[in-house]
């Protein structure tokens, strides 16, 4: 975790970068796989289960950023 330099600090974010977009676009292809499962404008927006996504990363968040 401790790095010795600003170039090592940025490889670090930089490799750190390029594993959130794969995830993200990883992500995506499961949103698109989701859609095919709706029938309808609400399944398709499932409010309830945007506020419970919402939720967790906030909840999850905050105890990564808490930890001493
Ligand atoms: O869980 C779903 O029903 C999804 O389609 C996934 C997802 C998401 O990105 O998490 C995408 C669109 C909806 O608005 C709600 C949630």
């Amino acid at each position: 975790m401790g790095c010795h330099s600003l170039e090592e600090v940025r490889e670090h974010i930089n490799r750190i970068d390029q594993e959130i977009i794969q995830l993200i676009a990883q992500r995506g292809t499961y949103v698109v796989q989701a859609s095919t499962f709706k029938k309808s404008e609400d399944a398709v927006q499932a409010p309830k289960r945007v506020k419970a996504v919402i939720t967790k990363v906030r909840t999850t968040s905050k105890s990564l950023w808490s930890k001493p």
